[in-house]
């Protein structure tokens, strides 16, 4: 099953920007993606309609099974604290709030109980690696904590999705090693993580990777065929509808992919890309003691 489902989705912000262009994208439960593209390609504006941040002018989401645009403002906050974890850049910690109310409140929506709130809270310390920090506030913690903190956050109410936007944007090599391990574990535990970097490294090693360029989203799969998803509008699985994604990725009439000469065509209209990698050919890569929870009460 999905976790989110986009279909045919375009937005346009007041003004006229186009940020996306009929975009169709789907994340299976528990897939790991990379989603990368040139600054202002509308990489952000993907994520904020994939979790509900924000909606389309145009197209479907569906996040969990539900069909985003027919449900009421209280129902997808409810949604959203449910079943979608955000991580930013920057986690904008509250003044003088601890890092336990502060993970606590990412389940204020979700109707669970006080107390219950705080064990969560507490235990999803832990697992960052933070039980030792559960009463620290923000300005006692380091940069790499306070993303763990958002990571935590983030992960309180086990949600199917986590959305992350440039998570080790900020931080030094070594912390931000720890956020990804952090995100890969969520992955082998099962829930869906997309990640945007600008990290190619990174995106690299990332099973699945999405390309965002001009509005327009294509991708790139572990054996390394391309595809624009914008294409796969028609709900037909991507075998047997791959096809070349913008025009700067077309194959040239020979099958070469004119940006890099890499890629290849494959016999019916597959575009694969670089035999070395997955990243597509513009070089933009397509992508002893107390418990915590005890200690908390
Ligand atoms: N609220 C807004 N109103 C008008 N235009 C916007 C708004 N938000 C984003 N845009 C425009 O939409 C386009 C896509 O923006 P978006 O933030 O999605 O890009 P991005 O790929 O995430 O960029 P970056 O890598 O720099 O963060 C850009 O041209 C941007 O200027």
């Amino acid at each position: 099953m999905s976790a989110v489902d986009m279909r045919n989705v375009s937005r346009v912000y007041p003004g006229g920007v186009t940020a996306l262009a009929d975009a169709t994208l789907t994340v299976e439960d528990g897939e790991l993606v990379a989603v990368v593209g040139p600054s202002g390609s509308g990489k952000s504006t993907l994520l904020h309609l994939a979790g509900t941040l924000d909606r389309p002018t145009s197209g479907t989401v569906h996040v969990a099974g539900q069909d985003v645009g027919r449900l009421s403002d209280r129902a997808l906050s409810q949604l959203r604290a449910r079943s979608i974890g955000f991580v930013f850049q920057q986690f904008h910690l509250g003044v003088g709030v601890t890092a336990l109310d502060a993970v606590a409140d990412g389940l204020l929506y979700a109707g669970v109980p006080r107390r219950r709130r705080r064990d969560a809270a507490a235990e999803a310390l832990e697992r960052v690696g933070l039980a030792h920090r559960l009463t620290h506030r923000p300005h006692q913690l380091s940069g790499g904590e306070r993303q763990r903190v958002a990571v935590a956050r983030a992960i309180v109410g086990s949600p199917r999705l986590l959305l992350a936007d440039e998570p080790t944007g900020n931080l030094d090599s070594s912390s931000g090693a720890d956020v990804v391990e952090l995100l890969t574990g969520l992955h082998r535990a099962g829930t869906a993580v997309v990640v945007i970097t600008h990290d190619r490294d990174l995106a690299r090693s990332f099973p699945r990777v999405v390309s965002v360029r001009d509005g327009r989203v294509s991708t790139t799969r572990p054996d390394g065929s391309f595809a624009a998803e914008s294409a796969l509008s028609d709900g037909e699985p991507p075998s047997g509808g791959w096809v070349p994604a913008s025009p700067d990725s077309r194959p040239a009439p020979d099958g070469n992919i004119p940006a890099s000469g890499h890629g290849r065509a494959a016999p019916g209209g597959h575009v694969l890309a670089a035999p070395e990698g997955r990243v597509p050919p513009d070089g933009h890569p397509p992508s002893g003691g107390r418990s915590a929870a005890e200690a908390a009460r």
